[in-house]
C-alpha cells in the first residue's frame, strides 16, 4: 500500500506517460517519481508497441529503461528532444525550481536545455511560495571543493558537503562531488544563479530557472501547471 505522498508521486508519473507520443525522443528525468513514469512508458511499448527513443540522465533512470525494454539514445545522437518529463525537489508559483536532491542535476540541465518541452512531475509537498527550502545542491570540482566551501561560507551560504552511505563525499555519475547550500530562502535566484556559475570549480547548480514549461501534480485530481499561465 503507498503512502499519499506515493500515491501522487504515481499519480503524476503515470499521467505523463499518457502524454508521450509515437515516435517523440523523449528525455527520462531521474528520481522516484519518475521511476513510476519510466514504469508506465516501459508497459506502454511492451503493451501498445510505442514507438519511442529515451534519452537518459542518470545511470539508474538508464538501468531501469534498458531493463523495460525502452531504447535508448545518447543526448549527442539526437537533434533535440521531444518532450522531457522529470521531478524536481522544489517548485514555486513561477515554476521555477531546484533539482538534483538525487545528484543528477548537471545530465538533468543538458537534457533539459535540449528539450522542445519540459514537464516536471511533482507530489503536492514539492510547493513553495518561494525557493530556498529544500537545500540548492551545487555539482563543483572535487580538487579545491573545501577552497569553495569556504568561499559559500564566507558568503552565508550554510555549504555541507554532501556524503555518500559510507560517509565518504558522494560522487556524482561524471565523478564529482555535491555541496548543498542550506538556504532558508533565495530571495533573488537569478543573481545566485549567475554568482554560482561563475565560481572556478562549479560544474552546474541546481537552479532551474525558466526551464519548466508544464508542472504535473499528483493527488485524486491531476493538476497541471502552465508557465505562459504562472507569468500572468
Ligand atoms: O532532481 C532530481 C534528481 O537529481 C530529482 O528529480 C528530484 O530530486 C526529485 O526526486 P523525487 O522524485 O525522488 O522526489
Amino acid at each position: 500500500m503507498l503512502d499519499k505522498i506515493q500515491q501522487q508521486k504515481k499519480a503524476a508519473g503515470e499521467y505523463a506517460a499518457s502524454l508521450v507520443e509515437n515516435g517523440m525522443v523523449v528525455g527520462l528525468g531521474t528520481g522516484s517519481t519518475v521511476r513510476y513514469f519510466v514504469d508506465r512508458l516501459g508497459e506502454r511499448v511492451a503493451n501498445e508497441g510505442l514507438d519511442i527513443v529515451g534519452v537518459t540522465t542518470s545511470n539508474r533512470t538508464a538501468h531501469q529503461a534498458r531493463c523495460l525494454g525502452i531504447s535508448l539514445a545518447d543526448v549527442d545522437a539526437v537533434d533535440y528532444i521531444d518532450l522531457t518529463v522529470d521531478g524536481a525537489d522544489a517548485v514555486d508559483p513561477q515554476l521555477n525550481g531546484i533539482k538534483g536532491g538525487g545528484a543528477a542535476l548537471l545530465y538533468e540541465k543538458v537534457v533539459a536545455k535540449n528539450s522542445k518541452r519540459n514537464i516536471w512531475i511533482v507530489d503536492g509537498s514539492k510547493q513553495h511560495a518561494e525557493l530556498g527550502h529544500f537545500p540548492l545542491p551545487v555539482e563543483v570540482v572535487s580538487y579545491g571543493e573545501q577552497q569553495l566551501c569556504r568561499l559559500f561560507k564566507k558568503h552565508n551560504l550554510n555549504p555541507i558537503l554532501r556524503l555518500d552511505e559510507d560517509g565518504r563525499p558522494l560522487t556524482t555519475d561524471n565523478g564529482n562531488n555535491i555541496i548543498d547550500l542550506h538556504l532558508e530562502t533565495i530571495p533573488f535566484p537569478e543573481e545566485l544563479a549567475t554568482w554560482l556559475s561563475n565560481q572556478v570549480g562549479v560544474v552546474e547548480h541546481g537552479l532551474f530557472l525558466n526551464v519548466c514549461d508544464e508542472v504535473i501534480v499528483g493527488g485524486d485530481e491531476i493538476q497541471v501547471l502552465k508557465r505562459e499561465a504562472a507569468k500572468n
